[in-house]
């Protein structure tokens, strides 16, 4: 589902990682570890092909679902139209019902017409996240500090969500400064030490 092969990136003169490998099959979680400016949003961009490698290659199969360390919403929206925009753009639109089922398990359902602007940081996390409960999803998931702002209750549920993933044979790459209370197996990868 992923695979880098001596993968290398630098930033602003720095070496932050080389020679990385890694192949992530169906079913597997992946939690990239690292002090803060380790590098692992560097990685994940990366991954998703927002930035060009120093060195190696990045091979996705068959397609990702990125949510950045800033959820990047567009604040005159509403939350429903964001999550059904978002979908969209990511080639898997969704109708009004199913964004309104994806919006019941963040918690967010009585806000779906509420504009992004008016939302709190854990709120605005929890719509990003909200696209994890549409039914059309990409099968890699790459999530950058996704529990970011969020209470302990909503990382809970997002922990039994990509719990659920990995066992439907989904495949997560994340990054968190706290162990997230997952149940299935969790493979690390420690990025830093230049
Ligand atoms: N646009 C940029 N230009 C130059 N250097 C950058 C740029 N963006 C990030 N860096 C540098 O790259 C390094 C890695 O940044 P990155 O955001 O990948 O770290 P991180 O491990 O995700 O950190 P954190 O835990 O704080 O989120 C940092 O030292 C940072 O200063």
């Amino acid at each position: 589902m992923l695979l880098l092969q001596q993968l290398a990136q630098s930033r602003g003169g720095r070496l932050l990682f080389e020679g990385l490998d890694l192949a992530l099959h169906p079913g597997e979680l992946l939690w990239v570890q690292g002090a803060n400016g380790s590098g692992k949003t560097s990685l994940l961009r990366l991954i998703c092909g927002l930035s060009g490698p120093r060195a190696g290659r990045v091979h996705v199969e068959p397609e990702l679902l990125y949510l950045g360390h800033n959820p990047g919403l567009k604040e005159v929206l509403t939350v429903i139209e964001q999550l059904c925009s978002s979908a969209a753009l990511a080639g898997h639109p969704c109708s009004a019902a199913e964004a309104l089922a994806a919006l019941a398990p963040v918690g967010l359902r009585e806000l779906a017409g509420q504009r992004l602007a008016r939302l709190s940081a854990g709120q605005r996390r929890r719509a990003a996240l909200a696209r994890l409960w549409l039914p059309h999803v990409a099968p890699l998931w790459v999530l950058d500090e996704p529990v970011g702002a969020l209470d302990a209750a909503m990382v809970d549920r997002l922990a039994q969500r990509l719990d659920r993933h990995a066992r439907e044979g989904g495949s997560v790459v994340f990054t968190s400064h706290q162990p997230l209370p997952l149940k299935q197996p969790v493979r690390t990868l420690q990025v830093g030490g230049h």
